[in-house]
């Protein structure tokens, strides 16, 4: 802030006034309130650690991981487990499983098999047995992991924390691992911005097998949301591609120069387990979204997406606005652009449908405005 220095600016002014001497300034005649914004600027609360570590980030489209098809790098674990909140949230909803899993009669005598599905490198290992420790119960803990890199460096911290007697690594992915014995808990943290992005349905759907049929996930449970949003500064960054591609895809960005025109709104559900033989992870959904009367006339550049997700009971984890878990810095909101801005007149609904398709080989979601005006589909057949 100190950089900011505001009465060179003023100076500047002056500069171009006729009687301006080099002796003998004169104070423009706007001077006074610029001095006095100088003053409100300098008086402002410095920016909390969190804020500065995003300011980077505004209104910087990025695209969303794929940790399922991409391995991820040592630096993007590093950055997730810099997030302990996020850490602590799973640490509670593991305390209360073990609780609900294990009476206190039985402590000495049970042991819960808890799964940490896509450990990463080990952050949720840590969890899960600070849990049991702060909750008296017996863990006994398998970490299954499909990315190598993050695998050596799971072995290292085990070796170093002394866990190899209550941990044991899995290398393998989730989907395909044959497992010696059923699970108590399956603990997993495959959440994207707008929840389910990542692939955790169809993670999940792989892993439930070694869940004892009484078994806990966490989460249990997590939900998408929208709203719409007037976005110019991204819809511009977005055309700058000049292709359609750029519009068919969602980004992740952290949200700063945009509108929000009407509270969000619930998109998709998933829970889990989902032993269910009819379970799909297809999802379809039509929302209409009323804007407040004195928004006046806008244009709708997107919709902001979030998600929510209850780890278990009443511990959830999330970036919905109205709900958000306060400090929590993994996941900023998702981003899905309309082609064309669409101009809606004053209180007139908006009307959107979102659909979430699975293929063979890929997921992926299409959109399309319906109210005030269509717009075609995004993204049909995920081309
Ligand atoms: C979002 S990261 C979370 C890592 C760690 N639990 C944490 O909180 O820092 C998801 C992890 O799941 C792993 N993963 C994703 N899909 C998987 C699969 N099908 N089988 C095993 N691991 C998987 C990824 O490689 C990644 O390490």
């Amino acid at each position: 802030r100190s950089n900011h220095n505001v009465s060179q600016v003023s100076e500047g002014v002056l500069s171009r006034d006729e009687n301006h001497t080099e002796d003998t300034p004169t104070q423009h005649a706007l001077s006074p309130y610029l001095d006095y914004m100088a003053y409100l600027y300098q008086r402002m609360d410095p920016l909390p650690e969190q804020e500065r570590f995003e300011i980077n980030y505004r209104d910087f489209l990025q695209s969303p991981l794929q940790p399922l098809m991409d391995n991820l790098e040592a630096q993007t674990y590093e950055t997730f487990e810099k997030d302990t909140v996020k850490y602590t949230q799973y640490q509670r909803a593991i305390a209360k499983a073990l609780v609900d899993k294990v009476s206190d009669d039985e402590v000495s005598t049970t042991r819960t098999v808890l799964m940490v599905v896509g450990a990463g490198r080990g952050p949720l290992v840590r969890a899960s047995l600070q849990a049991a420790e702060e909750t008296g119960r017996m863990l006994k803990v398998y970490a299954v992991e499909k990315n190598p890199n993050a695998v050596i460096t799971l072995h290292s911290l085990i070796k170093l924390e002394g866990w190899e007697s209550m941990v044991t690594i899995i290398s393998s992915d989730m989907r395909c691992w044959d497992a010696p014995e059923k699970a108590d808990i399956l603990v997993s943290e495959l959440l994207g911005s707008f929840g389910d992005n990542e692939l955790s349905p169809e993670c999940l759907d792989g892993a439930q097998r070694f869940l004892k049929p009484d078994g806990i996930s966490i989460p249990s449970s997590y939900t998408s949301f929208i709203q719409p949003v007037t976005a110019s500064k991204l819809h511009n960054d977005i055309k700058a591609h000049k292709d359609i591609a750029h519009f068919e895809t969602a980004y992740v960005v952290k949200l700063h120069r945009v509108a929000r025109l009407a509270p969000p709104q619930e998109v998709f559900s998933f829970a889990h387990p989902n032993f269910s033989p009819k379970a799909t992870n297809q999802r379809y959904t039509k929302l209409q979204f009323e804007l407040p009367q004195d928004t006046g006339s806008c244009l709708v550049h997107g919709f902001a997406g979030y998600f929510d997700a209850v780890l278990y009971k009443d511990v959830h984890l999330g970036i919905e606005p109205n709900t958000c878990t306060p400090n929590m810095f993994s996941w900023f909101p998702i981003f899905f652009p309309l082609r064309k801005p669409i101009y809606v007149p004053s209180e007139s609904p908006i009307e959107v449908h979102f659909w979430r398709c699975c293929g063979a080989t890929k997921v992926w979601y299409e959109w399309a405005l319906v109210a005030p005006s269509p717009s075609p589909i995004h993204n049909s057949n995920g081309r």
